[in-house]
């Protein structure tokens, strides 16, 4: 008769010892995990249940204590100046960020304190410096006329139904590469080519936002290598090895002809150009700054545009008001497309960028916003913070409280952000949240109302847009609003 020995039970033993630790980890954690599980249920609907929790709590705040951490929710003005702004030094957002965003490394996003300061104001010079604007300005027409007009002929001479999400997050990511690498990885073409940043970037943006609801005890077991866990090795692998790819082939261009035209972000790095002072920056920083800027630019944008458009499907008055101005203030050839010259012409878009301001109210990419106290404090609302209380700031909710936006707050109305005086009526950023507010307030804000302004107007003014009404059009778990299904369109030129 044979023995059993210890190596038959191998699996068993493992197993049973995965779940022991696990039962240990749920035991530890198990008010946190208890909240948790009820976001877990939503994640369908998690913004609207976070805005239905809010509503009801007292000056749209509420604090949750366990064991294992103090967390306080908010939706309040008062308290986002408090923390973004009055007190910004007790708020960093902390190594627990920087580990739940590990993806990104060391960069601007994810520094905290003096490193982010010493990041920041080289970033800010890079954004602040005329041969940027120029650049952008001429960046800006070429990726349109290159890029979008050609394959919007192509999908309305076909009739062919297109994800407007889809054509959004590969324009978006070929200006972004642009602007940042200076080179153009043309994902947008007629052809649709793969291309294994999006799924990457899909894959990241949603195993972070499960990251969210798990202990982090749980999610540190990625050696294990299993779901959301295993994507994000592989999503952060795929990113790098293409960011990796664009600084060698920088590196080369610059041994051989330096483009006197480009002014990207990658080249300032490299040539130690005065924005970046003459410091060698390590080769990590370089990369993951790069990452970084891509991440921020392509994102956002694309969701905005996204929801932009369904919106406007909802709202066909407000698209028509749309066109009116664009007939008015944009100058066409009889009987010709319109196509931008100058980024100037948008500018004069006001109901236009009215209309994307309060998409951004509604829909804001980044839909929250978290900090980690460092110091005892007392918010306005009075709420009182340990050290270690993580403050999560939420601008999806904060534009549905009737006492903050007034009653119609749930209402579409590009109307409540027009002066007497018909310009751009100017929010506070602790109100009106979407690009965050402080000193860590977003960098490339201008930039990104220039070009969604020069997408949509190319769009609008050319093209008929009709959404598929039979698709549901809801976000998606990530953390970016994005739409769960994409936006599915037919999409007809108005010249035909
Ligand atoms: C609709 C478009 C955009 C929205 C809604 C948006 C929103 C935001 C938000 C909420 C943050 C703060 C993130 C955080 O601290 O966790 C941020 C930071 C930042 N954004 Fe944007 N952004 C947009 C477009 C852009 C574009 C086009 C760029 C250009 C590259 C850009 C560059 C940055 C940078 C560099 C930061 C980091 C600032 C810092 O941490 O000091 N953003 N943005």
């Amino acid at each position: 008769m044979e023995f059993p020995t210890l190596s038959m039970y191998y699996p068993e033993l493992i197993l049973s010892t995965l779940c022991f630790i696990l039962f240990l980890l749920l035991l530890a954690n198990w008010s946190f995990v208890g909240m948790s599980l009820t976001f877990l249920l939503n994640l369908h609907n998690l913004p609207e249940k976070f805005t239905e929790l809010l509503e009801r709590s007292q000056l749209g705040t509420i604090s949750v204590h366990s064991s294992k951490m103090d967390m306080v929710a908010t939706t309040n003005p008062g308290n986002v100046h408090h923390v973004m702004s009055k007190n910004f030094w007790n708020y960093p957002k902390g190594p627990a960020f920087q580990q739940l965003f590990d993806a990104l490394g060391v960069s601007l996003f994810t520094l905290d304190l003096e490193d982010w300061k010493t990041y920041r104001k080289l970033i800010h010079n890079y954004f602040m410096h005329p041969q940027t604007h120029q650049f952008m300005a001429k960046v800006i027409p070429v990726n349109i006329k290159k890029g979008l007009i050609p394959v919007l002929e192509h999908v309305s001479k076909q009739e062919i139904v297109v994800d407007l999400e889809d054509l959004f997050k590969r324009n978006l990511y070929d200006f972004a590469c642009i602007m940042s690498t200076g080179f153009d990885p043309k994902t947008l073409s007629v052809e649709f080519p793969q291309h294994p940043f999006f799924k990457a970037m899909d894959d990241m943006c949603e195993a972070i936002f499960y990251r969210h609801f798990m202990p982090e005890s749980l999610w540190k077991l990625s050696w294990v290598g299993i779901g959301k866990e295993k994507k994000l090795n592989a999503a952060r692998d795929t990113l790098r090895e293409i960011v990796t790819k664009y600084v060698s082939m920088k590196r080369e261009e610059l041994k051989t002809n330096k483009d006197e035209e480009k002014f990207d972000f990658l080249q300032c790095f490299l040539t130690q150009h005065e924005v970046f002072g003459s410091v060698l920056h390590p080769e990590e920083n370089i990369r993951d700054n790069v990452l970084g800027f891509i991440f921020a630019a392509q994102d956002t944008t694309s969701a905005t545009l996204t929801w932009f458009f369904w919106l406007l499907s909802e709202n066909p008055d407000v698209e028509n008001k749309i066109r009116e101005e664009m007939e008015e203030k944009l100058t066409v050839k009889e009987g010709s497309k319109w196509e931008i010259s100058s980024i100037e012409e948008v500018r004069k878009l006001v109901y236009m960028q009215a209309t994307l301001c309060e998409t951004l109210r509604l829909y804001p990419p980044a839909p929250f916003q978290e900090r980690i106290a460092l110091e005892h404090d007392v918010l306005p609302s009075g709420h009182r913070i340990k050290p270690q209380t993580k403050v999560q700031m939420s601008s999806y909710a904060m534009a549905r409280m009737t006492w903050v936006w007034g009653e119609d707050c749930q209402e579409f109305k590009p109307e409540r952000w027009i002066s007497e005086k018909g310009e751009i009526k100017h929010e506070p950023s602790n109100k009106f949240f979407a690009f965050s507010a402080g000193p860590r307030i977003c960098l490339g804000k201008n930039m990104a109302f220039t070009l969604m302004k020069a997408v949509a107007a190319t769009i609008l003014y050319n093209y008929a847009v009709q959404v598929d009404k039979t698709c549901p059009v809801i976000p998606a778990a990530s953390v970016i609003l994005h739409t769960k299904h994409g936006l599915m369109t037919r999409i007809k030129s108005k010249s035909a």
